[in-house]
């Protein structure tokens, strides 16, 4: 049987969240044991509507949190003010992070590398944790070996907070490695309208869509003389994250370095 992985989770009621604690829930060798949260100081899980039913304490002091709890791995689900901070706090306290939340500046990337060195502590950064939206990054990496002509379009439901989305920015990251820097579209082109162009990653424009009905989604088109390639992915249900976190959760146990993208996980 597998030994069990204590686990600790920010951001219980968040629409991720809720379902990564469905998902520990439902894991035989998870064990929850601790919360963040901005609310419910003192309560279990448990207690609160709409969690399931787990006997682990809640705590709104993260500090606390992590000098209380007996966790092996954390996971943060929130925002990215918060998650950097926990982050941090986590790697310090030598709990492994599984960082969902998007969002992270490249110099927050940076130093968070730098500090788990420094701790010799694993931490997994997943822009996206769906196994088909690591395939289209990968499968448009490839493509942009002979299309180095494309644009992203990500759709996102509209409580999202950071634009564009971690997923375009990785997508984007992932592209430039095989392709030369190179301004794309008409070189005299100007925008009438400010933003009419989108974000511009390495000359790569970025479009970000924000609206009711969407969970996520991103295309990448190609373009070249005569012909285009749409590479698309879609999360119809946050359940579409769930086997990547888990998968994550179980990986991060057996790592001492910083890993930025699931992909870099995966055989
Ligand atoms: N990597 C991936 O595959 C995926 C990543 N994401 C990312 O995950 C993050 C969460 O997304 P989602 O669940 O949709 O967002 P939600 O807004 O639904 O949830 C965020 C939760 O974090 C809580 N929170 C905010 N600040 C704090 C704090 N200081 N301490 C503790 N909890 C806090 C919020 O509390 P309150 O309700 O009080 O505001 C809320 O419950 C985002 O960054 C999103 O981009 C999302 C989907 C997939
Ligand atoms: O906020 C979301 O919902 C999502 N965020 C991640 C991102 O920014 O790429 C992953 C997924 O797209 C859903």
């Amino acid at each position: 049987m597998s030994e069990t992985i204590n686990v600790m989770l920010a951001g219980p009621r968040g629409k991720m969240g809720t379902e990564a604690l469905k998902m520990i829930d439902e894991t035989n060798n998870f064990q929850l044991v601790g919360c963040i949260d901005r609310k419910h100081n003192g309560q279990l899980v448990s207690e609160v509507d709409g969690l399931p039913n787990l006997n682990a304490p809640i705590y709104t002091d993260a500090e606390e949190a992590f000098e209380r709890l007996n966790a092996d791995v954390f996971i943060d689900l929130t925002n990215p003010e918060t998650g950097f901070k926990h982050t941090k706090l986590a790697l310090h306290n030598h709990i492994r992070p599984v960082i969902g939340t998007s969002g992270f500046s490249d110099g927050q990337l940076d130093e968070l590398k730098k500090l788990s060195h420094n701790q010799q502590t694993g931490v997994v950064i997943a822009p996206n944790f769906a196994i088909g939206a690591v395939l289209m990054m990968r499968f448009s990496q490839m493509a942009a070996k002979y299309f180095p002509n494309v644009e992203i379009i990500e759709k996102h439901h509209d409580e999202k907070l950071d634009a564009p989305s971690g997923t375009a920015v990785k997508t984007a990251q992932l592209i430039k490695e095989v392709r030369d820097s190179m301004k794309q579209g008409h070189p005299d082109e100007h925008e009438t309208i400010a933003g009419a162009r989108g974000a511009d990653i390495d000359g790569m424009h970025v479009h970000s869509v924000r609206l009711p009905g969407f969970i996520a989604q991103q295309e990448v088109i190609f373009g070249q003389s005569g012909q285009t390639l749409t590479i698309q992915h879609n999360s119809t249900d946050r359940k579409s994250f769930m086997s990547g976190v888990k998968f994550a959760v179980e990986e991060v146990m057996k790592i001492d370095h910083f890993v930025y993208g699931l992909e870099n996980l995966m055989e």
